[in-house]
């Protein structure tokens, strides 16, 4: 029988169900909870894997990594982790761990991860990495460790890696930290915007030009390509690029060289391409609209960045850090009370991280007190103005109202646990929570015009009226302002 496996973990819970897993799996499990005993364990014996947690009583887990690998350099070592920042998961991946795992962890994958481990025996040592480095990407929710994981896996090459998401997820800053961290970060990090520039521009501005290829080209003009030598290029919005552009682009990443728009030799190019869409892909291709050899160049390493609402519980560290940064920018210091807090995790951020952050930039702006509470929270969802503030409105006054119909349930749940109604009150005072805003949304739609939102709700407007009256919903704030939506 093979060597057991060694599991250092401080978290009994925890060690029963990974045990117990593993014993499953036919595999025997020494387990310890402290570094000194770990040593003392490996200095005595052998074994096919080290699990270890990072935060234990007596020190942590990665620092003193080197200790145990350089008892047993062929263990492999996979890292337990509870606190799920990027800075953990590059420290990890630096210490030339085998796997990384955020807590909670899928007990599945990380049986197959130790099972894979044992058979690989040698696990690859990676470079260690500078100090100092700022990581700026904020949230420990599990949709966006998956993302921490995957830009772990692409810092010790120079993979093309496809970030997809939503406008505002942080696409453009998951490429900044790929830069930053990976093998490239002393080099320049050169990003285009596609949807930014001309379309009879973008080869000129990719490839550059030489002088006179072109009305205007008066000066040869180094393209981004070249500007990013040695270091990182970010191709933004790359579902928007042109046809003849991406043929050329193709070329480019095909051959590793480029050519000046007129210009005779082809210039080899050495920089690491990053590519982001908010666009689903597959369709375009469909259509023709993209190429679909394009699309498998890009698409080496492909990371998804989920929308904000997926992750909700990261709203709140989001937003002391906007405070924070819109203070180091200079505006009020402002701290957020907790409630507070709670209420931003209600709304529907549809523009994701970027409209949060320029909610949080304007609050801080006109807050008056030090402590950011819920009612200044409230006035500003309000005063945001638009057909989503509506809904963020009547949610801020109690009420989730559900962004999809599909969410309904989950809407009313929150809306139970949050307004806990006592019993014998439910029916009415749910009725009436859902009757807020889905007047506040009729009324938005219309313009504020009663008698439109009552034909369209199929209800008598003398019942609209008196509703309104009651529910204290003011329709005269509906009637003026416009429906475009904030940013
Ligand atoms: N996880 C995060 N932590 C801290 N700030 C973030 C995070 N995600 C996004 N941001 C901030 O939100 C703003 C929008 O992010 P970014 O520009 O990277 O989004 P994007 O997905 O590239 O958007 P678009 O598709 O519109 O180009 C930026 O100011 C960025 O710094």
């Amino acid at each position: 029988m093979s060597d057991p496996v060694l599991l250092v973990e401080d978290d009994i819970s925890i060690a029963i169900v990974i045990t117990t897993a593993l014993e499953d799996e036919g595999l025997k499990v020494v387990r310890c909870d402290t570094i000194a005993e770990r040593d003392r364990l490996l200095g005595a014996r052998t074994f096919s894997l080290m699990l270890t947690d990072v935060v234990l009583k007596d020190g942590d887990g990665i620092e003193t990594i080197d200790v145990a690998r350089n008892q047993h350099p062929d263990m492999p070592i996979i890292i337990l982790s509870a606190q799920n920042t990027l800075d953990t998961a590059v420290r990890a991946t630096d210490s030339g761990a085998f796997e990384y795992f955020p807590k909670p962890f899928d007990l599945d994958e990380l049986i197959h991860a130790v099972k894979q481990g044992i058979g690989s025996s040698a696990a690859p040592v990676m470079p260690t990495q500078d100090e100092g480095m700022a990581l700026p990407l904020v949230g420990r929710s599990p949709a966006m460790q998956a993302v921490y994981r995957m830009i772990t896996r692409v810092l010790r090459n120079d993979l093309t890696v496809l970030i997809l998401g939503e406008s505002g997820t942080g696409k453009e800053l998951v490429a900044e930290a790929i830069h930053q961290l990976g093998g490239r970060g002393r080099g320049p990090f050169v990003a285009i915007n596609t949807a930014a520039i001309p379309a009879e521009l973008i080869e000129s501005e990719l490839f550059g030009h030489e002088k006179g290829a072109f009305t205007g080209a008066v000066n040869r003009h180094i393209g981004k390509f070249e500007q990013a030598q040695g270091g990182t290029l970010f191709l933004d919005e790359i579902g928007d690029m042109p046809m003849q552009a991406q043929t050329r682009l193709l070329r480019a990443l095909q051959s590793g060289m480029i050519l000046r728009v007129g210009g005779r030799e082809e210039v080899p190019f050495d920089a690491r391409i990053i590519a982001a869409t908010n666009k689903d892909l597959a369709p375009m291709i469909a259509e023709g609209t993209f190429r679909e050899d394009l699309y498998y160049r890009l698409n080496v390493v492909p990371i998804q960045l989920p929308p904000l609402r997926e992750r909700g519980e990261d709203i709140a560290a989001l937003s002391r850090h906007f405070l924070n940064q819109a203070a180091r920018d200079g505006l009020p210091v402002h701290m957020l009370s907790d409630g507070a807090a709670d209420l931003l995790c209600l709304q529907q951020w549809r523009g994701n991280v970027r409209e949060l952050k320029n909610f949080i930039y304007r609050v801080a702006l006109m807050a008056r007190d030090d402590v950011i509470d819920e009612q200044t929270i409230r006035s500003a969802l309000v005063e945001d103005g638009g057909p989503l503030r509506h809904e963020r409105a009547a949610v801020a006054s109690g009420v989730a109202m559900a962004d999809r119909g599909d969410d309904l349930a989950g809407a009313l749940g929150r809306w139970l646990t949050a307004n806990s109604p006592a019993s014998g009150e439910i029916y009415a005072k749910a009725i009436a929570a859902f009757e807020k805003p889905l007047f506040a949304h009729m009324l938005d739609t219309t313009g504020g015009n009663q008698l439109r939102a009552a034909q369209m709700l199929g209800i008598n407007r003398n019942t609209l009226r008196k509703r309104l009256v009651e529910l204290e919903i003011d329709p005269d704030g509906f009637a003026a302002k416009g429906h475009s939506a904030a940013n």
